[in-house]
């Protein structure tokens, strides 16, 4: 049902759901709980909520803080994005470093992301639909971001469409981590 790629964050994954066509267009499944604890994954997920975005719009880095941070799944149903987590967790082997996929409305691909990762995405095509679970509910009061350009070089778009709020958000290099790594961001042995 499910190709599961731990990636070198711990605790992220690209999960490659099995697309069942046929002559009427196709069938995903996004989460499947046994296989998701198997890989130990969380698939207890409190909310979900999609995002419709245009051609050069750039939404992230976004995490919400301990007290409410939260195990995200990720997918693009239409258009195409480039995805952009970044790992914030003090004592990580990838502290301060970052991963990128491109995300496909046509492939169905989903990343998996672990608490402690910031996460953004910049439009491709002309349109996308972004589709997030996650873990906890909101609560604005722990909803906050770093500065997409924080992570050099992740996104090809010196000049992005963004919100008011994320053109507000503290560069990395000014922002204190709340976000401490622990064995059990990764994943069972
Ligand atoms: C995230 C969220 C937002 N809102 C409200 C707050 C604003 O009035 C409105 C738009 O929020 P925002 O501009 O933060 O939406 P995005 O920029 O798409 O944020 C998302 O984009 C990045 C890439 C993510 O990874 C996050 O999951 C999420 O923060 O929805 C809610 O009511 N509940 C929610 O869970």
């Amino acid at each position: 049902m499910f190709d599961f790629e731990e990636q070198e964050i711990p605790g992220l994954f690209r999960l490659r759901p099995k697309v069942f066509s046929d002559h009427r267009g196709c069938f995903v499944k996004n989460v499947h709980a046994n296989m998701f604890a198997e890989h130990g994954l969380k698939h207890d997920f409190a909310e979900q909520f999609y995002s419709v975005s245009h051609k050069g719009v750039l939404r992230g880095l976004h995490f919400q803080r301990p007290g409410h941070d939260h195990e995200k799944l990720v997918f693009c149903t239409r258009g195409k994005i480039l995805d952009v987590v970044f790992d914030m967790r003090r004592g990580s082997p990838t502290y301060g470093r970052s991963a990128s996929f491109v995300l496909d409305g046509g492939f169905c691909d989903q990343i998996y992301i672990p608490r402690g990762l910031a996460h953004g995405f910049y439009v491709v095509s002309d349109t996308a639909t972004v589709h997030y679970n996650v873990t906890t509910v909101h609560s604005p009061q722990h909803d906050a971001g770093i500065h997409w350009s924080s992570v050099a070089d992740a996104f090809p778009d010196a000049n992005p469409v963004v919100s008011e709020r994320d053109a507000s958000h503290p560069r990395w290099d000014d922002f204190v981590t709340p976000f401490v790594f622990e064995d059990a961001d990764a994943p069972l042995p």
